[in-house]
């Protein structure tokens, strides 16, 4: 899996809760390369609804991981959140339209340390940090399911290090 010609990132899945488009409960992310990040952007309603207004913050926490998931995509590299922490900076607003900022900061080894914002306009509402690590075809064998056909090419394990993709702005 990668990005395509015009800088649009597939769906990891069709049902994944984060961008696949087959899932009616998900947020339905349109995820892109943009330079050396990812960006989406998200407009939040009452479904995701935590106190009056605002959403929910495990919400804000799941559209910061899938984000990282695309991060994941552009750098070519299959792996999964071992950890993710999130600082919410201010009220996420229903109903307003949301900017998620994802990049990589570093690399070492098995290990990515991405971070990831998301902005309300010129607002700071959430920054995130998290540590993903690489796995191999295996890693997603344990449900039993069915792995998409595009994702055995995506898989291989990579070790090599990569450059970080910090924001150049
Ligand atoms: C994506 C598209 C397409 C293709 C392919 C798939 C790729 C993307 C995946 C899915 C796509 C859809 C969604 C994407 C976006 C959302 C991402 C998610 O929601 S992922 C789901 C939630 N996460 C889990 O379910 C992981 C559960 N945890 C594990 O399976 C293991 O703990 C795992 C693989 C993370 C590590 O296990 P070990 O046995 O392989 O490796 P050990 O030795 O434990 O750790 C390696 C190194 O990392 C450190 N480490 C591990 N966990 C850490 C932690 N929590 N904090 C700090 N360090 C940690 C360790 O200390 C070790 O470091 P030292 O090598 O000794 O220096």
């Amino acid at each position: 899996m990668k990005p395509r010609a015009d800088g649009s990132i597939p769906p990891h899945q069709p049902n994944c809760f984060g961008c696949g488009p087959e899932n009616a409960a998900g947020l339905g992310l349109n995820m892109h390369v943009d330079r050396s990040r990812v960006r989406a952007d998200l407009v939040l309603d009452h479904r995701h609804e935590g106190a009056p207004g605002f959403a929910h913050g495990g919400v804000v926490a799941s559209a910061l991981d899938d984000l990282f998931g695309g991060v994941l995509v552009m750098l070519g590299r299959a792996a999964v959140t071992a950890n993710l922490s999130v600082d919410y900076r201010a009220p996420a607003l229903l109903g307003h339209r949301l900017r998620l900022t994802g990049w990589c900061a570093r690399s070492d080894g098995r290990k990515l340390h991405l971070q990831g914002e998301l902005h309300d306009a010129e607002t700071l509402v959430a920054e995130a940090r998290a540590l993903f690590i690489s796995v191999d075809g295996d890693h997603f064998q344990r449900s039993g399911a069915t792995m998409p056909e595009e994702w055995n090419r995506w898989l291989a394990p990579v070790e090599a290090e990569l450059p970080p993709s910090k924001p150049d702005i």
